[in-house]
């Protein structure tokens, strides 16, 4: 047990039950309870980044965005020929051309010479539309000879002509503050000119991996590279945060107390490890004396020693330090929590449908995690189809039937149950097991940003 300053001591709750050593996880909280109680009191940040558009992909508007200028700025020509008075093609055709004098050939991108009747000026595509025309033939309809212009096909008003506006108005509304910018969207803004955007800060993260065993490589007997909060960083920043991966902490209260309460200036802080119940699993309880621990203990699998704390207005996420359990509960408690911070939509992951090669076990009420391989079966004639590539909107290895394989059933300390899988199967609380044979969704989570 953790020798702790009294004068620290604040109200344990629930959560900080101080039989928790002896009882182990026996009543342990529903995941969605779990994560009511850590959005409950947090709200989203308000803070704001001004940038340019170059640095504003994948970013959060918070700012409502209007066209300053329209787009074209001009009537422009929408091909390249010659600019003229549309009546004067009326009635050409194959046999009947009109014949119409050039009163200029150069194509500038701004043509000085207007154009008058029974005249053409030539022009190319988004060419200002020379005053005087209001239509464009096509050069394909068009022969010169000399000085004249044959057109052979009649153009009606406006015709190949862009006007002022067709892409976007003058003040016309583009965005809503919470927008997430796309490229494309990037490309908009900077044509109606806008170059620098408000966007909402990213969410900062502060990632302390705990444990005295942990080195960064090389281990020796009885000790374990730290692997956790690498990935976890970088979870979090894939999800809209700002990760600030920190060195190992060893198990030791006053260096665990100042590594998070250094932390506390960030929006969200992260330990991995000692969240169980040993005589080394310190977390809980330091944060405990720092603020409160919300809910220890939650019906998933692997990693119901997740921890969920406040310090402060600070939500802390206690990461059980077995590798998978790490990152199932990162999956489940950091991505909401950035994305709710960040202004961010929390969409499901996308998922693949496949047929269960086995059984796979679970606890009923426990929300379990079986991490899946799926295998495709597909046509015989061709593994990969290369028409999939030129026609992108088919499938690439013509797949017949997918089959999801269990990396392992258990061991969540085994990480490349993970690593090497391509999602997870999500055996729902109200199941025991899920049967071979079964169609199920495997999730792609980690295709999810
Ligand atoms: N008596 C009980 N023991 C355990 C229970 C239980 O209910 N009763 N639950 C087990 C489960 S489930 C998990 S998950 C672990 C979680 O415990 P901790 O959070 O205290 O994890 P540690 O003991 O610190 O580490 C477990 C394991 O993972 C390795 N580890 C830790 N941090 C990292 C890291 N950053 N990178 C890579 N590997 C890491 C560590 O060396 C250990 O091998 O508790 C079970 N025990
Ligand atoms: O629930 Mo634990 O993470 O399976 O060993």
């Amino acid at each position: 047990m953790v020798v702790m300053d009294s004068t620290d001591a604040t109200d344990a709750g629930d959560a900080s039950d101080p039989d928790r050593r002896s009882s182990g996880f026996k009543n342990r909280t529903k995941l969605a309870e779990a994560r009511r109680q850590l959005l409950g009191d947090i709200s989203p940040h308000e803070r704001i980044d001004n940038l340019s558009l170059g640095q504003a992909d994948s970013r959060v508007l918070a700012e409502p965005i209007t066209a300053p200028r329209a787009v074209p700025g001009y009537e422009r020509a929408a091909m390249d020929g010659w600019a003229v008075q549309a009546h004067d093609t009326f009635g050409a055709g194959d046999r009947s051309p009109k014949v119409l004098q050039v009163a200029d050939d150069t194509a500038e991108s701004v043509p000085d010479t207007p154009v008058g009747p029974n005249e053409a000026v030539r022009v190319h595509t988004g060419s200002a539309l020379p005053d005087g025309a209001n239509a464009v033939v096509m050069i394909e309809q068009v022969t010169q000879v000399g000085t004249e212009i044959e057109v052979f096909d009649a153009v009606t008003e406006r015709e190949n002509v862009a006007p002022i506006g067709e892409d976007v108005a003058e003040s016309q509304s583009l965005y809503n503050p919470g927008h997430q910018l796309r490229p494309s969207d990037l490309g908009l803004l900077k044509s109606v000119g806008h170059d620098r955007v408000q966007v909402y800060e990213r969410p900062t993260v502060g990632v302390i991996p705990t444990g005295e065993e942990l080195v960064q490589s090389n281990p020796g007997p009885g000790e374990v590279v730290e692997t956790n909060g690498l990935t976890v960083s970088h979870l979090a920043n894939r999800w809209g945060g700002i990760a600030t991966y920190r060195n190992v902490v060893t198990d030791d209260p006053a260096a665990l107390r100042a590594a998070i309460q250094r932390d506390l200036t960030k929006d969200v802080v992260v330990t991995t490890g000692g969240s169980s119940v040993g005589s080394r699993d310190l977390v809980p309880e330091i944060i405990d004396t720092l603020g409160s621990v919300l809910v220890h203990g939650v019906a998933l699998k692997p990693g119901h020693p997740v921890a969920l704390g406040i310090i402060e207005d600070t939500p802390v996420i206690i990461l059980p330090g077995y590798p998978v359990a790490a990152i199932v509960n990162a999956v489940q408690f950091l991505r909401p929590i950035l994305k709710y911070m960040g202004h961010l939509p929390c969409n499901s992951p996308p998922t693949t449908t496949a047929q269960l090669s086995q059984k796979i076990p679970s606890e009923p009420g426990v929300r379990t995690f079986a991490r899946v391989r799926t295998e495709t079966t597909t046509a015989a004639d061709s593994d990969i189809d290369t028409d999939a590539y030129i026609d992108t909107n088919t499938d690439t290895k013509n797949v017949i039937s997918t089959i999801a394989k269990p990396t392992r059933a258990s061991g969540s300390g085994v990480l490349s149950s993970v690593a090497l899988a391509d999602g997870w199967v999500i055996v729902p609380e109200s199941r025991e097991g899920l049967d071979a044979g079964e169609t199920v969704s495997v999730e792609q989570w980690e295709w999810s940003t």
